[in-house]
């Protein structure tokens, strides 16, 4: 029996039909909640991305600024920027396109975001509040992995999840983020030797490794939930996912899609972020 999809897109557009109608409310306040995206350099999938964000920026009523700087563009300059968007009053949040070009330090960059703006979530102190349970801007893609399984009704206390691979933008804050629905979590990477054993035990799996089609039949437990972060472009320019969506979801329980599952609601939380710092940076909360 063919699992059910989880339809990043679906649940997409239900949020942000509210986060529409609360910027009808917060214009009728006089406040346009503002979201500057800095793209250094002509990245392809870079450019896709910044044009979904602008896309979706006004589609919602969002002020919208997009600098568009050369590759050669130097730290100190892209540094004098954010500083600027830092001062900026029609700008709640700034988002600067990872990876930048090699010759630019990206952590120092993220650091020099204000914390009030950093609608990534990846400045220390934002990450620093996640991993205490403090309040903190919430990463895009890991919020967004777990309002997906909310609102495919999975209750997540008490069950075993296992996320698959430990980066700073995914693993590591979906794993916090799933403890934090008091989940059992175990966390997989390059040096598991058992990954599949240990993926099988999983009520909730989760997959963000970067490798494409990875995850077969073999690591799922029948019924599991699946979810997909992978974002892989193939030669033939197709996106395909971390999972073998087509032989898995013959034996998982909900699953994501590739595209059309976590994408879009990496979108939609960083509108969601955009909103919640312009109602705190205009005192709306
Ligand atoms: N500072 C920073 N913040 C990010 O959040 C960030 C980043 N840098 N660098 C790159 C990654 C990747 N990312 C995606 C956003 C939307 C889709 C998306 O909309 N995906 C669609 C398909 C889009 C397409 O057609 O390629 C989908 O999966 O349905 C994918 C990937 C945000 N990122």
């Amino acid at each position: 029996m063919t699992a059910s999809i989880i339809s990043g897109k679906k649940v997409s557009d239900e949020i942000r039909g509210s986060i529409s109608d609360e910027v009808k409310e917060l214009v009728s306040k006089n406040v346009v909640p503002g979201l500057a995206v800095v793209l250094v350099g002509e990245d392809a999938a870079s450019q896709v991305y910044v044009r979904n964000k602008e896309k979706a920026c006004h589609d919602l009523g969002f002020y919208s600024e997009v600098h568009r700087l050369p590759a050669e563009t130097s730290e100190q300059q892209l540094l004098a920027l954010v500083d600027t968007l830092n001062q900026q009053d029609t700008i709640d949040g700034i988002l600067v396109q990872l990876p930048l070009p090699s010759h630019i330090n990206e952590k120092s960059v993220i650091n020099a975001i204000s914390v009030h703006k950093d609608v990534d979530g990846f400045h220390p102190v934002n990450v620093g509040n996640l991993v205490i349970g403090d309040d903190s801007l919430l990463p895009c893609t890991p919020a967004g992995v777990i309002e997906l399984i909310k609102r495919a009704g999975v209750e997540l206390s008490g069950k075993h999840a296992v996320v698959i691979g430990r980066s700073n933008i995914v693993g590591k804050p979906v794993s916090l983020l799933l403890q934090r629905e008091n989940a059992t979590v175990t966390m997989c990477h390059s040096r598991t030797s058992n990954m599949a054993e240990l993926a099988r035990q999983a009520d909730v799996l989760v997959v963000a490794i970067g490798r494409a089609n990875f995850i077969d039949s073999s690591y799922v437990k029948p019924g599991a939930v699946v979810i997909d972060v992978g974002m892989n472009r193939l030669e033939n320019g197709k996106l395909a996912g971390d999972v073998d969506f087509e032989s898995v979801k013959e034996v998982s329980g909900p699953i994501t899609p590739v595209p059309g599952g976590v994408g879009p609601m990496t979108i939609t939380m960083l509108m969601k972020n955009t909103l919640t710092a312009a109602k705190r940076n205009h005192g709306l909360v």
